[in-house]
């Protein structure tokens, strides 16, 4: 190839994360089969699809919970399904599951403060101080997650949905590119639904979010994005107004 011919080659995209043909069998059945999706950095991606489509499962196999047993995750330039879990929270990737797993004794302040990156080995978290910094950085999250005046509540009195957003905010605070969060409005009240909508609004301004949601009405306010599971396939994929539109949607999800 000439230089010229090169240069005028089209230049790959820089995707945040690049999900392709990833498949896993548990006993056989194939529960993820050949999924590829590509996520950008600051989009809301929101995976719908009926229940066992296989959307938990593709979180799974992105935080490392879950051995992949073909395709690939890369994320950044790395091949995530290659890596640990810890590792791969290092490499930048957060997942929040479904129900909060939050300290509930433990002050908001503080249950923040426990997931602040203290360094990687038993060292960092030894010498560990509470300085300015960390100080400064747990204020900024609270303010953000709606609890900024809620710090020395402790977590169970806390509402469910201040709960959730403390969950993210547990998150935040390692300062993640990529979170994932598994219905992350279930339960809660139509006036947090709208505050976490204004909340995941936020985080995009410096990170991607995949999320797993069946609340339609959500995933409308949200979703730049929707990727639609079903028998572990991705069967359609796009902006929600071209795939509720889609008659294979409606037939196996919307329309029931
Ligand atoms: N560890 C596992 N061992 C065996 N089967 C599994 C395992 N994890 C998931 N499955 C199966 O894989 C399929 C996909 O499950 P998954 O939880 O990913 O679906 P989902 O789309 O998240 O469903 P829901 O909306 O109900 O949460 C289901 O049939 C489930 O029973």
């Amino acid at each position: 190839m000439t230089p010229q011919a090169a240069s005028a080659a089209p230049q790959q995209k820089d995707f945040l994360l690049a999900v392709e043909a990833l498949t896993v069998s548990f006993d056989g059945f194939k529960a993820v089969n050949d999924v590829s999706f590509y996520v950008d950095p600051n989009e809301i991606r929101v995976i719908i699809g009926p229940n066992g489509a296989g959307k938990t499962t593709v979180l799974d196999l992105i935080c490392g919970k879950t051995r992949s047993s073909g395709g690939s995750v890369r994320f950044k330039g790395h091949d995530l399904t290659r890596m640990r879990e810890d590792q791969i929270v290092h490499a930048g990737v957060g997942r929040k599951f479904q129900n909060p797993s939050i300290y509930e004794d433990l002050s908001v302040f503080e249950n923040l403060e426990l997931s602040y990156p203290k360094g990687h080995n038993v060292f960092g978290a030894l010498f560990f101080k509470r300085d300015q910094a960390v100080i400064e950085r747990i204020h900024e999250v609270a303010e953000m997650i709606f609890l900024g005046d809620h710090l020395t509540d402790k977590a169970a009195h806390l509402s469910h949905g201040q709960k959730q957003w403390l969950e993210i905010g547990m998150l935040l605070i390692q300062k993640p590119e990529l979170l994932m969060l598994d219905e992350p409005v279930a339960g809660m009240s139509v006036a947090e639904r709208r505050k976490t909508a204004e909340l995941l609004n936020r985080i995009i301004q410096d990170h991607a979010v995949i999320v797993i949601e069946h609340d339609m009405g959500f995933v409308e306010d949200i979703a730049h994005k929707v990727t639609v599971l079903h028998q572990g396939k991705v069967l359609a994929e796009g902006s929600m107004e071209k795939v509720k539109t889609d008659p294979r949607v409606i037939e196996v999800y919307l329309g029931h």
